[in-house]
């Protein structure tokens, strides 16, 4: 019986980064690789939500790959490319995009691969999500999804309303008030803090 020899895994694709105009730099596949191939990691530093919160403080961060994380904020991961001199970190956006992100949390690492055959000389990309977008109130190049400041708005504002529901429920003094009366007594505050509930998963 013929048993198929296994595949040879390939070596990450050789990628040039050139200027995209508006969209900045941006990652080219400099060889061929066919549809469901690994490309390349998306290479950076891996970060915790702590030093997420040191290094971006009033910036929207750029070049950060969020991998996941439980229920709590600070158990979650991210890999920060913004040091890298790596192509990948040139990897623009498009909705119709050629590179799927698989990303493992475990591993602490996003494995690129190609969603259709890319030729030598295709630009690299691949979704970044409606969010990253709304986030920053910005419409991307190749992209037709709704980006409107309208849109932006309504986003805003189920973010703002949720963000209000989760910590009025995680505030159990306001919990308290809403049901009529906040607690007069120590004992009947120990209780109630006793009662907090555990965060949603978000
Ligand atoms: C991870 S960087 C990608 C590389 C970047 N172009 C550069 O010059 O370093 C992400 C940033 O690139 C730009 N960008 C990526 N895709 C874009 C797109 N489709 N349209 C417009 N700008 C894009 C945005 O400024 C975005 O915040």
């Amino acid at each position: 019986l013929a048993v198929p020899s296994p595949t040879p895994a390939l070596p990450e694709l050789r990628m040039t980064v050139k200027d995209c105009g508006s969209k900045g730099l941006g990652a080219f596949a400099a060889e061929d690789r066919s549809q469901g191939a690994w490309v390349c990691d998306y290479e950076g530093e891996v970060i915790d939500f702590a030093q997420r919160a040191v290094r971006y403080v009033s910036e929207e961060p750029e070049y950060l790959f969020h991998l996941g994380g439980g229920a709590v904020a600070g158990s979650h991961v991210y890999i920060d490319a913004v040091d890298s001199d790596h192509a990948s970190r040139a990897i623009n956006h498009a909705q119709d995009a050629c590179l799927e992100p698989r990303v493992s949390l475990a591993e602490r690492r996003v494995a690129f691969y190609a969603l259709k055959d890319i030729k030598a000389g295709d630009e690299l990309s691949f979704d970044y999500g409606e969010q990253y977008w709304l986030e920053r109130g910005l419409a991307p190049e190749d992209d037709s999804r709704d980006y409107s400041p309208e849109r932006v708005a309504r986003e805003r504002a189920k973010l703002a309303d949720a963000q209000a529901a989760s910590s009025s429920l995680q505030n159990p003094l306001s919990r308290r008030r809403r049901r009529g009366r906040a607690p007069s007594t120590a004992e009947e505050l120990a209780r109630v803090l006793g009662e907090r509930p555990e965060r949603p998963d978000p």
